[in-house]
């Protein structure tokens, strides 16, 4: 599929799976706007897009304050000259047994892994319907937004979010042809998964690394998933073949969670 005249926005692009989105969509030729918290982390994976010969910007902006979601966008209006796609990547983990989850634990990972999404999609949704743009609308969800794990409960509550957002919106905009569908990633070992590991190691006395393999070792395929692996269908769902599909939180995960 050809994204060649496309502009397109990811969140949590400064490394992981945001960054093997950013990577795939240039290659397939759109323009990159890449959001994240820290700006070194942008320019790093910039350079690597500018060198595949498209046109990339950078913004800083944290998902969870709505403000800096809008200005992000107008930003890659400035500086692309468009708007079509946004990946609402951007999202954080936490393993803690739900016994232990504090109101502050609760709000954190809410305002960031559901509260990105919606201000994403909100203020994706409000310009394409101002420019009268056939918008894509790519969200991040998980297998943990089809099934609920273990000491995962609030992330995993975050993410069946996702899809219901996913749901909603699709039904929302689909009369200004926007259409909203969402990524369901198994393992991907990125730094996410380091940490992951690390917390279950804490609580459960594993071994380092332990968690991880028991995971993997479930994989029908064999193997961890690579942000590549995720990137493919994210350009499909950005590519004119995906034009006819709304509302969906597509699995890939090598053969992890069967729905
Ligand atoms: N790694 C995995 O196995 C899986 C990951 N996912 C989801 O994929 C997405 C990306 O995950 P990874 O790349 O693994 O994570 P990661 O932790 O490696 O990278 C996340 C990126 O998002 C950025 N970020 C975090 N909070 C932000 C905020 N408030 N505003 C802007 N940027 C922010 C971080 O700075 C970082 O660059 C997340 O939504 C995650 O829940 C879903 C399923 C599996
Ligand atoms: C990080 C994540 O979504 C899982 C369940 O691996």
């Amino acid at each position: 599929m050809s994204l060649k005249g496309k502009v397109a926005l990811v969140t949590g692009a400064g490394q992981g799976i945001g960054r093997g989105i950013a990577l795939r969509l240039a290659r397939e030729g759109a323009a990159l706007s890449l959001v994240d918290l820290r700006q070194g982390a942008l320019d790093a994976v910039a350079a690597e897009v500018e060198a595949l010969g498209v046109k990339v910007t950078t913004a800083i902006a944290d998902v969870s304050d709505r403000g800096q979601v809008r200005a992000a966008i107008d930003h890659t209006e400035t500086a692309l000259g468009g708007f079509d796609a946004i990946v609402n990547n951007a999202g954080i983990a936490q393993v803690k047994p739900l016994a232990d989850v504090e109101p502050a634990d609760l709000d954190k990972i809410l305002n960031i892994n559901v509260g990105g999404v919606l201000w994403g999609i909100q203020a994706a949704a409000a310009r394409f319907i101002e420019r009268g743009t056939k918008g894509r609308i790519i969200n991040a969800c998980s297998i943990a937004g089809h099934e609920a794990y273990a000491l995962l409960g609030v992330y995993s509550a975050t993410k069946f979010a996702v899809r219901a957002l996913t749901q909603a919106a699709a039904k929302e905009y689909a009369s200004h042809g926007i259409t909203v569908n969402a990524y369901c990633p198994g393992v991907v070992g990125t730094d996410m998964w380091v940490d992951i590991d690390a917390r279950f190691a804490e609580l459960t006395g594993a071994a380092k690394g332990e968690t991880y393999k028991k995971y993997v070792d479930g994989i029908a395929l064999g193997r961890a998933e690579t942000a590549d692996d995720v990137a493919g269908l994210v350009a499909f769902l950005a590519g004119d073949d995906a034009a006819y599909m709304t509302g969906q939180s597509v699995l890939i995960d090598g053969g992890l969670v069967y729905r």
